[in-house]
């Protein structure tokens, strides 16, 4: 016999946040976390208790003091009490513990996470725990809530949310960064007949899911993807990780690099005003003093400025004619933009986020589409990197080669045979619609919205090259 139980639709006990937000009830509570801080008093103790779901945590007053005696930083404990409105500053509510339940000890001599602050190297050291402190919590919370609202963007276009695989047999950026896959030899063949490559060809970790979207959006015409991408980069910057994320949108009928600008803009405008008005736990009090300035360019009513390359170069050319020691690099038409020259572009020219469009063929990728119509100038392909302060290149998209004359030109000038790209030139040959895209470097986004320099500190467990904990 079977048996039947009434249907529970949750069984989870409310979170800080969840118990916060609701009224003061007489009723006890129950709450679950991790002990921040303990300071004890002869008549009354406090701890802060923490369970990453509010960025004050709440506090919590012993009167009976012996009940606060197990507590240490670093403990998970369940607290009975009642909720009450606080008399303390900086925080409304307070928890008056009636009884306590240690769930894990942890010994504070040992625990990394002292409430002192802590460098950021000993917290890349021990990043399996920094995610007990506030600045990396807030950080978590703030790709949740970037990627729900870009997630909620595309939906409100008519984009549909796809998966794309992350082993490819293709450099997508031909940047020779992709990380081969090597299979580990099967104990059940002598190695003579082991064979070296697992799907029968040399395989990779995907640099970018871009060239599989494609194919997905030559069939249902808008689409999208955050998902993690893979880069051998050995050098060791602050905008570089091995291990990334990125948003890529790719979409058909489309013509103009102009679209790819306007979906790239509405899509970050959307985040950064989610953001900003958003009561979600995503900011530490240091990084809510940008809200105004991203909340100008999330409200500006003129779209963000558009240049292309040749005019930008220009730019910085006269600038460095004037102020020849700025740059390290001079810059030249044809020579790939520094980092410093993004910068200056969109901090001193700018003011603010800035398109740069039309870059010469030789310093971008194959897929490119030739900039070949009547005005333009064909050594350009239709493509734009966006800049932002602070940070320089934030996204990066193209309208992509549809003509297939075009496009095999291109492979052979980059050296791509067709035996690897063969479904690459199909997608052309078979009613090859015309259409764009754009790749937005995810842990950029989160490091150019939250002013946190480094995007080590902008993914929960980091890898880059020389370094992977765990
Ligand atoms: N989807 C994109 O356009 C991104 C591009 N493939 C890149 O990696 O920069």
């Amino acid at each position: 016999m079977i048996s039947r139980r009434a249907l529970t639709t949750s069984c989870l006990p409310p979170t800080i946040r969840q118990l916060l937000s609701s009224r003061t009830a007489s009723d006890p509570v129950q709450v679950n976390g991790w002990v921040k801080s303990v300071r004890r008093q002869k008549k009354v103790a406090f701890a802060m208790i923490s369970d990453g779901s509010s960025d004050k945590g709440l506090q919590a007053v012993f009167t009976k003091v012996d009940l606060a005696k197990p507590l240490t930083n670093g403990c998970s404990v369940r607290l009975t009490g009642k909720l009450a409105d606080s008399p303390g500053k900086g925080q409304d509510k307070e928890l008056q513990v009636d009884q306590v339940e240690l769930l894990g000890e942890c010994d504070p001599a040992e625990y990394p996470i002292q409430k002192q602050a802590l460098s950021v190297e000993h917290l890349r050291d021990h990043c399996h725990l920094r995610a007990r402190t506030d600045e990396i919590t807030a950080m978590i919370r703030l790709r949740d809530l970037a990627s729900r609202s870009l997630c909620r963007y595309f939906e409100d276009q008519g984009f549909c949310y796809v998966h794309t695989p992350i082993t490819t047999s293709s450099d997508c950026e031909g940047a020779g960064e992709a990380f081969r896959i090597a299979p580990p030899p099967s104990p059940d063949l002598p190695s003579s007949e082991n064979p070296a490559e697992f799907f029968g060809r040399p395989a990779y970790l995907t640099v970018s899911s871009q060239l599989h979207l494609e194919a997905l959006a030559n069939a249902i015409s808008r689409v999208y993807t955050l998902s993690p991408c893979f880069r051998a980069e050995r050098s060791q910057t602050n905008r570089h990780l091995a291990e990334f994320w990125m948003l890529e949108a790719e979409w058909a009928f489309t013509r103009d690099i102009d679209d790819v600008c306007t979906v790239l803009e509405g899509s970050l405008r959307h985040v950064l005003k989610q953001a900003g008005a958003s009561g979600e736990p995503v900011w530490t009090a240091g990084e809510r003093a940008r809200l105004p300035q991203l909340q100008a360019y999330a409200d500006s009513d003129t779209a963000w400025p558009r240049l292309t390359y040749a005019a930008a170069v220009a730019e910085l050319e006269a600038f460095h004619a004037a102020s020849p020691r700025t740059f390290d690099f001079a810059p030249a038409w044809g020579r790939p933009l520094q980092s410093e020259h993004e910068r200056w572009l969109a901090e001193h020219l700018a003011r603010g986020p800035l398109f740069v469009t039309d870059y010469p063929a030789h310093l971008k990728a194959f897929y490119m589409r030739q900039n070949d119509a009547p005005g333009r100038d064909p050594r350009t392909v239709a493509c734009v990197d966006l800049l932002v302060p602070g940070l320089g290149e934030l996204a990066g998209g193209s309208l992509r080669e549809e003509r297939e004359d075009r496009l095999r030109g291109a492979m052979v000038r980059f050296g791509l045979g067709e035996e690897e790209y063969g479904w690459y030139l199909d997608l052309r040959r078979y009613g090859g619609a015309p259409h764009g895209g754009f790749g937005l470097g995810f842990e950029r986004l989160i490091s150019w919205m939250s002013g946190v320099e480094n995007v080590r500190e902008c993914i929960p467990i980091p890898r880059w090259a020389g370094r992977m904990l765990l």
